[in-house]
């Protein structure tokens, strides 16, 4: 019998800020995977785009309010105590190094990072530590762009979720999760321009996000 109280998944991501769109998509994974923990692990240096407006610490305390009610998340602060780039492969390394050969893992993204998987730090070795769940996210195609990238996928690709529990990685998994059209880009475009923010991320981060003053245009500048 599968015993499906072994596997463990990360969330990594830059959560400038955190919104429904990470959070909705993952809850919902989390009933068709059969998870009950999901650790989030927010970098400190994201490897791929320019640094986050809000730090470290704000990005943090932002996740802390969204998951406060929601015992399926916990938090990891690993890259947060990184100076050095965030890269993946290493993070899953020293987390496979910590719970063992046997244990299976999963790494969380969305659609768009599944895009640009092939450009990360010696990501061909992400799948010796860890499986691979993908988050459905609209306005991405689910192709892969360059012919030997998409081989690549396939295969690693399963359709098995008791795959996921049976082995430790190395597999992809396409999770059927809803589509939320939000983006922390589009969060903090309309907070720069006073527009409503309400159903995209939940109200205790917004509060923050308000009394921090974050996300808004710089004195003096035009809206
Ligand atoms: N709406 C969404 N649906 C599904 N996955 C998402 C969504 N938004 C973000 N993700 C996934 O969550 C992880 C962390 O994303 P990230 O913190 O970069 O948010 P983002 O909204 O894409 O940010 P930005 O707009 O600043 O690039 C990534 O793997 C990303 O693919
Ligand atoms: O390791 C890499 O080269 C790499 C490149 C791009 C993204 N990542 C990780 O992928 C996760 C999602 O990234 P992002 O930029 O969408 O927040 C987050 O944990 C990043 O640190 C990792």
């Amino acid at each position: 019998m599968v015993d499906m109280n072994q596997l463990q998944a990360l969330f990594g991501g830059t959560f400038d800020p955190v919104h429904y769109g990470h959070l909705k998509p993952v809850e919902a994974l989390a009933n068709q995977v059969g998870l009950s923990r999901v650790i989030i692990m927010p970098n400190n240096v994201p490897p791929h785009r320019p640094q986050p407006e809000a730090t470290s610490q704000q990005r943090k305390t932002m996740l802390e309010l969204a998951i406060a009610d929601k015992p399926l998340f916990t938090l990891d602060e690993r890259e947060l105590r990184r100076d050095t780039p965030s890269y993946s492969a290493l993070t899953l390394k020293e987390w496979r190094e910590e719970q063992g050969p046997q244990r299976p893992l999963a790494f969380i993204i969305g659609q768009d990072s599944l895009l640009t998987f092939p450009s990360w730090h010696h990501y061909e070795t992400i799948l010796d530590n860890c499986h691979l769940i993908v988050c459905r996210r609209p306005g991405y195609p689910l192709e892969m762009a360059q012919k030997e990238h998409q081989q690549w996928l396939d295969d690693h690709l399963t359709q098995h979720v008791e795959a996921l529990h049976t082995q430790p990685a190395g597999k992809i998994y396409l999770a059927e999760t809803p589509w939320f059209n939000i983006s922390a880009t589009l969060i903090r475009e309309r907070l720069e321009h006073g527009e409503n923010c309400d159903d995209l991320l939940p109200a205790a981060v917004l509060e923050y996000i308000n009394a921090q003053g974050l996300y808004r245009s710089a004195p003096g500048a035009s809206l």
